[in-house]
């Protein structure tokens, strides 16, 4: 078996491998903003594997993305998709291969952060990758739907989805600068209406906020036998979070408002009158992360609190180990190789976990995976984000 990188011209055999391995998926982005993630693919930052006799029996890419990380820092990050092996060839390795194949191409590019969505959570610690955001479903009795949080309402306008691109990519692109774990929705994406929620060919429209004359916010939903869902709510201000919310309670002929992605922590919960007016369900992973270069990784993202650390990571897929001096100050850090005894001793797995901020490192302490020598408080203190991460981009 040998593994490859493709051209523009493997598209064919590309699609039909991985319409295979999947079995599922429409052939053709939903004019409705379902979209499809390999109508946006990059011919050459993708991966076949073949037999010996060129048989294509897996695959894998990956998107060129921004990543907002704490701190408000964007940078580049690989979104590794459309990975798939045949059925008749699954167990022998070859994804073990490719994804050997691609950490090893992607560290030769220079990129330092990579991440995907993964559709079994077993699949992807093995090779470093660990579930960094979380989403959860919110269901709301419209009957127990009052505020006790003040609203003040901008002017609402509710178009259908096809007229309301420009201004949701124009929102989009200001709330995903701020928000960590977000990645930017690139202009063609938008176009193809590729990469954004429903999966479903039901007609949405999308209420969109507006203070004077400057969109600042929006909700995509779909109302169906008296339930209203929300795919999304996007804005970078939580007044017009709760403007929004209170525009799909204030719904006729409504009984129930699904909010399908709220982050952990979102204060939602807090602004109903009755806490127990907002039920939770679903809660699950969203965006995996892989460092593929810790130093670079550690040094990049912002730092809420001054302080050292000192990490012990392993790296059992790529067979390394190093030990960093972490020291921050006045948000910035410096990473360096110590033989200083470890605070912390983790996999590069769980590294991704915290990289974002939205697990503490206390937690992973307790579920037994991360060693802490002393108290993992100041390492809970340091890897802090401002706000918990959250993704919304499907690919
Ligand atoms: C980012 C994304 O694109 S997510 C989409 C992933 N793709 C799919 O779900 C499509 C359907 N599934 C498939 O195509 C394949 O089963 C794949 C890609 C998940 C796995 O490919 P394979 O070539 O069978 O994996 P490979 O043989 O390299 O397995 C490596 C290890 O992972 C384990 N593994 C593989 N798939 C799974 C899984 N779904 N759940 C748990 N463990 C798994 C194997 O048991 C093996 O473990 P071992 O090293 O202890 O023996």
């Amino acid at each position: 078996m040998q593994i490859r990188s493709t051209t523009a011209q493997d598209l064919d055999v590309f699609l039909g491998t991985v319409h295979t391995a999947f079995g599922r998926f429409p052939e053709t982005p939903d004019p409705d903003g379902g979209g499809l993630w390999w109508s946006a693919l990059e011919m050459d930052r993708s991966l076949l594997a073949e037999t010996e006799d060129g048989k294509a029996v897996g695959t894998a890419t990956a998107y060129s993305f921004e990543l907002t990380l704490p701190g408000d820092v964007v940078v580049p990050a690989a979104g590794i998709t459309a990975v798939g092996v045949l059925p008749t060839h699954r167990r022998q390795g070859v994804l073990t291969e490719m994804m050997r194949y691609q950490l090893g191409e992607l560290r030769e590019r220079g990129e330092f952060l990579s991440v995907l969505l993964s559709s079994e959570g077993g699949i992807y610690g093995r090779f470093g990758y660990g579930p960094a955001t979380y989403t959860r479903r919110m269901t709301v009795q419209r009957s127990q739907g009052a505020f006790r949080t003040q609203v003040r309402t901008g002017a609402i306008e509710v178009l259908p989805r096809s007229e309301a691109t420009d201004v949701m990519e124009q929102v989009y692109d200001r709330y995903r600068r701020t928000q960590p774990g977000a990645l930017g929705r690139p202009h063609r994406w938008w176009a193809l209406g590729a990469g954004m929620p429903p999966m479903t060919p039901a007609p949405r429209y999308v209420a969109v906020h507006r203070d004077g004359d400057q969109p600042d916010g929006y909700a995509t939903y779909v109302l169906d036998s008296g339930t209203l869902t929300i795919d999304e709510i996007i804005t970078t201000d939580d007044a017009v979070f709760a403007a929004l919310a209170r525009f799909a309670l204030d719904h006729d002929l409504v009984t129930e408002v699904v909010f399908k992605q709220v982050p952990t922590g979102h204060p939602l919960h807090w602004m109903f009158a009755d806490f127990n007016a907002g039920q939770v369900s679903g809660e699950m992973d969203w965006l995996w992360m892989r460092l593929l270069d810790v130093p670079r990784a550690l040094t990049t993202r912002g730092w809420l609190t001054d302080g050292e650390i000192v990490l012990d990571v392993d790296d059992p897929f790529l067979q390394e180990r190093h030990r960093y001096l972490l020291t921050v100050e006045n948000g910035m850090a410096e990473c360096v190789e110590t033989t200083r005894d470890p605070d912390l001793e983790l996999d590069v797995r769980d590294l991704g976990s915290l990289y974002l901020g939205g697990t503490a490192p206390s937690t992973l302490v307790r579920a037994g995976h991360v060693t802490a020598h002393g108290s993992a408080a100041k390492a809970d203190a340091l890897f802090r984000s401002e706000r918990p991460p959250h993704c919304l981009h499907w690919f």
